[in-house]
């Protein structure tokens, strides 16, 4: 199969084109080139006019939307920017591509309010920042183009194969080794999926004879706050704890409302398409072994 990755030069897209490439022909697109850029990539501004360019080269069978703003103070600062990239850029690849095209949009927790403890499919969406709002206006051009669409919804954690960005998972290891303080949040709850294991999820969606048609949620199976999972990170990886403090979403004022709870219920899909997700155990031993992998490779 032909697919084409937007937000190839991000953390879940790079190494998403990376183990796709092993079963399909993958096509890349970022907003800039770097130097452990795939094969076939090229760079295309989701604020760009046309995407015809891109289309002609890449003409894919599945398009996996994974580019987007993903800073929430700046989306915040920048409403605009925030809906034309993670929004109305889906209605731009829906009108220059045929219906037999499948979407893959790579959404997000943020799209429900802290209310919700494990947010299920069926739940109404009710973002509270402009990002999360974003997502959702991606997930209308998604749901209401003429394809064949999955929308995932996730929370994930991984290392980024771009080395010019830096991720949350890259922010607690440096801090460590740098000993710098840190104030992870344990008032905010989640339950994270690595990049890798989430890569395999859409590499079995994208095998499947009868393809979704429907909103899933693909994360890990275990809830932590931020500050554990920092913490159990750091263990499994032997560096040192001690830089790291308990800190509180509510005492940071100047930043963008984030929600305090940001799980998500994976029961209809691990039961519906009988797929076991991973618990925080495996999803650190994961991160682990990318880390170890890098540092041989460094
Ligand atoms: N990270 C997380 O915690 C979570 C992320 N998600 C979703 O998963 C997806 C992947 O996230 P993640 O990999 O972490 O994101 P990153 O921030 O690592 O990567 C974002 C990607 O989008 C690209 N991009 C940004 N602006 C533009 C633009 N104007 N034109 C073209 N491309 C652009 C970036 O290009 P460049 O590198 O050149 O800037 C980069 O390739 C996103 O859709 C996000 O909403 C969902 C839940 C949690
Ligand atoms: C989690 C955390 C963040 N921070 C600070 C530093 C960090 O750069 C900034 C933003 O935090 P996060 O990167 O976790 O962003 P945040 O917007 O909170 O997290 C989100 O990311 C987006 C992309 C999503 O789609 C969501 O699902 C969600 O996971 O807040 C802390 O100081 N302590 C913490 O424990």
């Amino acid at each position: 199969m032909r697919v084409l990755i937007t937000g190839a030069s991000g953390m879940l897209g790079a190494t998403l084109a990376n183990m796709l490439k092993e079963e399909h022909e993958v096509f890349g697109t970022g907003n800039s080139n770097f130097d452990e850029q795939p094969k076939n990539y090229k760079v295309l501004d989701l604020n760009a006019e046309s995407y015809k360019d891109v289309m002609e080269w890449s003409n894919p069978n599945v398009i996996i939307l994974s580019g987007a703003l993903t800073n929430g103070n700046y989306c915040n600062d920048n409403p605009e920017e925030a809906f034309s990239i993670n929004g109305i850029s889906v209605k731009k690849f829906a009108e220059v591509t045929n219906k037999n095209v499948k979407f893959i949009y790579i959404s997000t927790d943020a799209v429900f309010p802290s209310k919700l403890h494990l947010a299920k499919e069926s739940d109404c969406v009710s973002p509270e920042n402009v990002y999360g709002k974003s997502k959702e206006l991606g997930e209308f051009f998604t749901k209401f183009s003429d394809k064949q669409f999955c929308i995932i919804r996730t929370t994930i954690v991984g290392l980024n194969l771009n080395s010019k960005k830096r991720g949350f998972v890259e922010w607690i290891i440096n801090a460590s080794k740098t000993s710098e303080d840190i104030f992870l949040f344990d008032d905010v709850v989640f339950n994270p999926i690595s990049i890798w294991e989430l890569a395999d999820e859409i590499k079995h969606i994208i095998s499947l004879e009868n393809f979704p048609n429907e909103v899933l949620h693909i994360s890990g199976t275990e809830i932590v706050t931020k500050y554990k999972f920092g913490m159990e990170l750091l263990k499994a990886l032997k560096l040192e704890t001690e830089t790291v403090n308990r800190g509180l979403i509510s005492s940071f004022k100047d930043r963008a409302k984030r929600c305090n709870d940001q799980t998500l219920s994976c029961v209809y899909y691990q039961d519906k398409y009988k797929r076991k997700l991973p618990k925080l155990a495996d999803t650190i031993q994961t991160i682990n072994q990318y880390y170890e992998a890098d540092k041989i490779r460094k």
